[in-house]
């Protein structure tokens, strides 16, 4: 991981310790994807190897196209790797339903749905919570609902319909579905990348309340380095298609975090560094880069 020498007074951007992850909840060991065939054929993951470990908020940067949804699709077990394996909770990714939870740019809401049952929809159809839906549990479920309809300022919308609600509350609404089933496994696709700053900027404090309380591990993709820099304690940056990994930095500014945090010298100095590495790889010179497997 990358060490950041020396750390400004004030800052918690700590040097990364190699950690030695024992039993990471996501592990790609030398993936590649290719997509297509013979003359078609697009090669967008190079050979990858990352480990997450388990309750670690990660996020992904890079230029677009080089590969980072691809990552999110491999742990979702969406798409195979064109060679390598990918592992999940210390298993291969197809060996085993996984519960996870997922959040796109545009929350894909049922519009003829409200809002509490759009929010529900995960425990009637992930198992184990469907063999209970119908039954016992489903008040119990509902509270269940209310509670993170709450928890992220939606108090009193639950029986609105998705029309009815702003972008920043549908992804408030989005997240919580992700989350209701209590997925070990949060992979979040550029949630907030339509909304405007400050929606953004509540989301992000909604977020990181939301890991703080369950610890999921979260794979964040995102363009937005202050975004990742606020949320993630961990940062890799990829190089330009067929991506890889060019470095990987700790970040561990206490929590909870503000937006105050982000004007600090030391966050706006890893945003800068962060920055510099990504024009060097859209500019396909990655060389003066730090490369790791
Ligand atoms: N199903 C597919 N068939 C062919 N090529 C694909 C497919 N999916 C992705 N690609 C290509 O693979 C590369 C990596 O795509 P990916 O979506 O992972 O990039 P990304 O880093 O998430 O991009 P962005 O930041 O723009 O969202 C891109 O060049 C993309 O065009």
């Amino acid at each position: 991981m990358h060490k950041l020498t020396p750390p400004p007074a004030g800052s918690q951007i700590a040097a990364a310790a190699q950690r030695h992850i024992r039993t990471p909840a996501v592990e790609l060991s030398q993936a590649t994807v290719t997509f297509g065939r013979g003359d078609n054929q697009v090669p967008a993951l190079s050979e990858t190897s990352l480990k997450i470990g388990d309750g670690e908020f990660l996020a992904l940067v890079g230029p677009s196209g080089c590969g980072k949804s691809t990552i999110l699709k491999l742990a979702a077990g969406l798409i195979r790797p064109t060679t390598g394996a990918v592992f999940v909770g210390g298993r291969e990714v197809e060996a085993k339903a996984l519960r996870i939870g997922m959040a796109f740019q545009n929350p894909t809401l049922l519009p003829w749905l409200t809002i509490e049952k759009n929010v529900m929809m995960p425990l009637k159809i992930v198992r184990p919570f469907r063999h209970e839906f119908r039954a016992k549990r489903k008040t119990e479920f509902r509270d269940r609902v209310h509670a993170l309809l709450e928890e992220v300022g939606l108090k009193g919308f639950a029986n609105h319909y998705p029309w009815q609600l702003s972008g920043g509350m549908l992804q408030r609404a989005n997240l919580c579905r992700a989350l209701v089933h209590e997925p070990r496994l949060l992979l979040l696709d550029e949630p907030f990348g339509a909304l405007d700053q400050f929606t953004r900027e509540e989301l992000w404090s909604t977020l990181q309340d939301l890991w703080l309380k369950l610890k999921p591990t979260v794979l964040l993709v995102t363009h937005d380095l202050k975004e990742a820099g606020y949320l993630a304690e961990r940062i890799c940056v990829m190089s330009a298609r067929p991506g890889r990994i060019l470095d990987d930095s700790a970040v561990t500014f206490p929590r909870p975090r503000t937006v105050e945090m982000t004007f600090e010298p030391g966050f706006v100095e890893l945003n800068q560094r962060l920055r510099g590495l990504i024009v060097e790889a859209r500019s396909g010179n990655t060389a003066t880069s730090e490369v790791r497997p």
